[in-house]
């Protein structure tokens, strides 16, 4: 039997879900387990300001700094105390569903990372109605581009995202770099509680027209890509994090499980953790702990000390 056929029947339990059971899968509010929906983003927010703002009060920063032509298209730089050449780069891309965030609200990893010698890069991209999805991962790929350039005696170039960040990131991963002139030093994905097939995103009540045929939601699906015409790393050390919340909804789990699996496939250097008692938003907001575990991961890939 052709795999990829079968595979798809089996493997897509969605397309059993009625409207308000994915709508219920789709919402990670709903799935936090400590506060009400409401209140979890609330405080997601109000983490990811204050940790911005004493990010911005503490710290060596370029603000502001335009990586293209577009009014959106803007990043903040975090640099650690000890100024060298050789950094090592943590690029971020928030999350909320290509329709809400910004850079000004998600520095949450700036303060446990720049105090071990990482430079954090905090992105800013067109999120809908102003931006479309296409428009989108052309930012973050000109981002990159952006750092590689700027900063080309870099140590690393790490990408992260959370949620639809994570789609964004996971898209680089079929980057076609030879047409912007030069190849970013990409060493590692950490990819955090993400979306990468995006066509059962196109049923529910989020999708807000962002996607209007399959064939958009195929074109920017890392998993469609993936499966169907697997890319090779261009660093075959090139790591890939892909993690999941425990709390994070059964469908954000067949998610990054299923990624992680064609990763595997496709002979990329890939790992999956499912991160416990933690939720949607807590597992990015702990970012702002330098014990918490993913912190921790994090500077051991940069460091390579597993
Ligand atoms: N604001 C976010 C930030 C990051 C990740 C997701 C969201 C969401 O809002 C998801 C969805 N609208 C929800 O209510 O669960």
């Amino acid at each position: 039997m052709d795999d990829l056929e079968g595979g798809a029947k089996r493997g897509a339990p969605w397309k059993r879900m009625s409207k308000e059971e994915l709508e219920n899968q789709y919402s990670p509010s709903r799935w936090v387990v400590r506060l009400g929906a409401e209140e979890a983003l609330r405080t997601y927010s109000q983490i990811g300001n204050e940790a911005t703002k004493r990010a911005q009060a503490t710290g060596r920063n370029l603000l502001d700094v335009p990586y293209g032509d577009g009014e959106g298209e803007k990043l903040d730089i975090y640099f650690p105390e000890a100024v060298s050449e050789a950094l090592p780069f943590l690029m971020f891309f928030h999350g909320g569903y290509w329709q809400s965030g910004s850079k000004d609200s998600s520095a949450f990893m700036v303060s446990p990372l720049t105090a071990q010698g990482v430079a954090v890069v905090i992105v800013a991209y067109d999120i809908a109605p102003k931006g479309t999805l296409d428009q989108m991962v052309d930012q973050v790929t000109q981002s990159i581009v952006f750092v590689q350039k700027q900063y080309p005696g870099n140590q690393g170039i790490y990408l992260c995202g959370h949620s639809a960040g994570a789609h964004l990131a996971a898209m680089m991963l079929l980057a076609n770099w030879t047409k912007h002139g030069v190849t970013p030093n990409l060493k590692g994905f950490f990819l955090v509680s993400g979306i990468y097939d995006l066509e059962p995103v196109m049923h529910t009540s989020e999708n807000a027209s962002l996607l209007t045929t399959l064939e958009d939601a195929q074109r920017n699906s890392p998993q469609w890509h993936l499966k169907t015409a697997p890319t090779q790393p261009v660093d075959p050390a090139c790591r890939i994090l892909v993690t999941v919340g425990q709390h994070d909804s059964p469908e954000f789990h067949r998610q990054s499980r299923e990624l992680y699996q064609t990763l595997c496939r496709g002979g990329w250097k890939a790992s999956f953790e499912e991160l416990r008692d933690v939720d949607h938003f807590e597992i990015l907001w702990n970012l702002t702990q330098k014990d918490y575990v993913l912190t921790q991961i994090i500077l051991k890939t940069i460091f390579q000390e597993s």
